[in-house]
């Protein structure tokens, strides 16, 4: 492995070599000894023992009288102390521990840089050991490289601990504590779901807006609708890309793993703090807009009551592009309308639905509108094949007429202060798109999204899944009577339908598996468009679960202390085991599953007994940074900091620590976790923090932003999300009481 950077003459590294990560070789030399007694490195951080000698890492032989241990430092921890000792081969004698003080490490650089490692042994003889310590300071490159390496010879790395990826293969024993009783099965833990749980989302169309206009025997006018016909508004450059999506198994494996991205929104926005600026950020983490130039904005900050003009509950880069979009942008540019295009049975709905709750929980106020529920509502769910032709006029105009309701009503969400609004129907003519057009024109900005899916297999399928799941068969006994009807329904529509070439659209081609298939994209710009391209690039259907657990017991849960990095309690240890041995089984016949933990040692312990997977440290991962109070108890803050106390009491949500983060800076933070989960194809186990679950949760969960700081997360507690063809399921499974 190559490195980034070495020490300069006092054996510190420069400020620019910041970016890499320590990497430790430690060797010990004793040409006397047979190899009875096995060297070992043991210290202050979690990658060695914490102090726990029997956690203590042991040295590899090199050659006959030379021992071998690299690792590398997690970039938070760049203070090390720690000692050699040496452990019996075969027996269960005491280890022995070396003589002196600690080696001390701060930032690469030895502080007593002792060459003799002496250790004393029971009959009082010294065992002499000459020492060797050499510190490089890797890039994320060559951690990456490592990484391959170890994908490609599939062997562990010769290199432990990397910080951001890692894996210990050796066969986890078990401890009796730890142990499932005989061969108890993980669906002996399983605890009802919380009533406010996910249990099952299906995305359908009952989960979508309902009409606000009166739709059962009235509506608007038919006839302005029916004569609409409006040319195309071609774009007068046209702006075609072909984004290629490959199949993950050809790209270099790893590339996508080691990458740990922290989106730091809060600091930028910190700078400003009393600065004369646009920003007053004060305990929230939503800015509030103060100045610009002459003219006084106000936004209102009240997410219950009001929403009208008010920016998104968002941080970060939402709330910029927002702010930008207020101030710059035309008027009907703050209001996004994603068309769905396509044939019947092509995801749209499903595609719709998870769109909505992605943009919602990114801050986005964001509504879904489905017109197969007002048709359903105008002209009840039992329609036949013969409703759906071209060539009948009343059925055309029906369909017209309600999806113009659908439409009507979206526009008039997005003036009370709607950001983005999803139009689900097939739209899949010419005609339909510019009737759509005319009625967007000068209120809201369009961008056309279009699925289309030429896998045999998976449409029939989809079919299949229509027939048990949509309201139009609900009454239908016959479940080969309704697959003939709506394959009648299909061809209708396959007869006149066109695909999108005009406008701004995004076309979704055979995307369905996660490998291979295309994404074609016309015309899109912006912050938004753009976030909603990549989120679908990375989306697939394949079937997988994602479990979610907090760390066990820490040291600090114990004593009330919140934030800090302290190690696992004896019941944290406890669960660690546990869930060691339920993820074994659980997941026992899928080897690419892997884990993914915080930086913190709380989460890195809780994962150190599960073996033969992947582990992968994320910083975003990290639990809410609690700043100037960290390591406090609520009492204390409550005590001496009331002020703090009761701005996070009254809005926890957007309170931000000082120099800390708030539950918004959290959410922007994670977003490249959630990108990842979706785009992983096989099993996840994220090993993380309270506040950090509930956010994600809440993405799977579908539950409103105010409603992520108070959703339960117990520890101890497995949350299985099993992300499916028709939704999501959740199972909990709780391990201890
Ligand atoms: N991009 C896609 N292409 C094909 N099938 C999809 C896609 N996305 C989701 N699906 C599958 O299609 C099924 C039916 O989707 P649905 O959204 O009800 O179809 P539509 O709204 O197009 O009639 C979903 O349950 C899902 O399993
Ligand atoms: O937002 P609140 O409800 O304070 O919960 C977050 C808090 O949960 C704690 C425990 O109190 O998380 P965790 O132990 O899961 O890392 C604190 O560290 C953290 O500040």
């Amino acid at each position: 492995m190559g490195a980034g950077a070495s020490k300069n003459t006092d054996g510190e590294f420069n400020e620019s070599d910041e970016d890499g990560q320590l990497y430790v070789s430690l060797k010990m030399e004793n040409r006397k000894l047979t190899g009875e007694l096995v060297p070992h490195v043991f210290g202050s951080l979690p990658l060695v023992g914490s102090w726990d000698s029997s956690r203590a890492l042991s040295m590899e032989r090199e050659s006959v009288s030379m021992w071998e241990l690299s690792f590398v430092v997690p970039p938070n921890h760049e203070t090390l102390d720690f000692k050699f000792l040496l452990k019996p081969k075969h027996s269960n004698a005491p280890c022995i521990v070396e003589e002196g003080p600690n080696r001390l490490l701060i930032r690469g650089a030895l502080q007593e840089d002792t060459r003799l490692a002496l250790f004393r042994l029971e009959n009082a003889e010294v065992l002499e050991y000459q020492v060797f310590v050499k510190v490089d300071r890797v890039s994320p490159f060559d951690l990456a490289a490592s990484w391959r390496a170890y994908q490609e010879n599939f062997r562990p790395s010769s290199v432990r601990g990397i910080p951001d990826v890692s894996i210990n293969s050796e066969p986890h024993t078990g401890g009796e504590n730890g142990s499932f009783v005989g061969d108890l099965d993980p669906e002996h833990y399983v605890v009802p779901a919380p009533s406010t749980s996910v249990n099952s989302i299906v995305y359908t169309a009952n989960m979508t807006e309902s009409p606000r206009s009166p739709v059962v025997g009235s509506g608007c006018s038919t006839n302005s609708i029916r004569d609409v016909d409006v040319p195309v508004d071609r774009p007068t450059t046209f702006k075609g890309m072909e984004i290629i999506v490959p199949d993950p198994s050809t790209v270099c494996q790893g590339s996508g793993l080691v990458e740990s991205k922290s989106v730091g929104t809060f600091t930028a926005l910190q700078k400003q703090d009393g600065q004369r600026g646009y920003f007053v950020d004060r305990g929230v983490g939503s800015p509030r807009l103060v100045k610009s130039g002459s003219t006084t904005f106000t936004t209102n900050l009240n997410l219950e009551t009001d929403t009208k003009n008010s920016m998104p509950a968002a941080a970060g880069a939402v709330a910029a592009a927002a702010v930008a979009d207020q101030m710059l942008g035309p008027k009907e540019d703050r209001h996004l309308a994603i068309i769905l295009v396509g044939l019947p049975a092509r995801g749209k709905t499903f595609t719709a639905a998870k769109l909505t709750r992605y943009l919602r929980w990114l801050g986005h106020e964001t509504k879904h509108f489905n017109v197969g529920k007002y048709r359903r509502l105008k002209h009840g769910t039992n329609q036949s094949a013969d409703f759906f032709r071209a060539d009948n006029p009343e059925g055309m105009e029906a369909r017209n007429e309600v999806a113009a309701l659908a439409f009507e009503d979206m526009i008039s969400w997005m003036q009370e202060g709607g950001q983005v609004g999803i139009f689900d129907a097939t739209n899949s003519t010419r005609k339909r798109r510019n009737m759509l057009m005319k009625l967007a024109e000068g209120r809201c900005k369009i961008i056309f999204l279009e699925t289309i899916c030429n896998d045999v297999n998976i449409i029939e399928r989809n079919i299949r899944l229509k027939i048990q799941q949509s309201p139009d068969y609900a009454e239908e006994q016959d479940f080969e009577a309704g697959m003939q009807d709506f394959k009648n329904r299909l061809a209708n529509y396959e007869k006149v339908y066109e695909p999108v070439e005009e406008g701004s659209y995004i076309k979704m081609i055979d995307m369905v598996s996660g490998h291979g298939g295309q994404i074609q994209v016309n015309n899109i710009s912006g912050y938004l468009p753009g976030r909603i391209v990549f989120f679908l690039v990375n989306t697939h259907l394949t079937p997988r679960p994602i479990l979610l657990t907090r760390h066990g017991e820490s040291q600090d849960n114990v004593r009330g202390r919140i934030g800090g990095d302290t190690a696992v309690s004896e019941t944290g240890q406890l669960y660690a085991k546990k869930l060691a041995n339920f993820v074994g089984k659980r997941l026992k016949s899928e080897r690419a599953a892997s884990i993914w933990t915080s930086t913190l040692q709380r989460t890195i312990l809780t994962a150190s007994p599960l073996v033969g997977f992947p582990k992968i440290q994320w910083r975003a991962l990290d639990e809410i940074n609690a700043g100037a109070c960290d390591g406090m108890t609520y009492e204390e803050i409550k005590k001496n900091m009331p002020e703090e106390y009761e701005a996070r009491k009254k809005d926890k949500l957007r309170y931000r620590y000082p120099r800390g983060e708030s539950y918004l800076d959290v959410i922007q933070r994670l977003e490249p976790v959630i990108i990842e989960l979706e785009r992983q194809r096989a099993p996840v186990v994220v090993i993380s923090h309270q506040a950090v679950l509930r956010a994600l949760y809440a993405y799977f969960a579908d539950r409103p932003l105010k409603e992520i700081p108070h959703i339960e997360v117990p520890l101890h507690t497995i949350i299985e999300i099993q992300m499916g063809v028709s939704g999501v399921q959740e199972k909990r499974y709780k391990l201890m009481d």
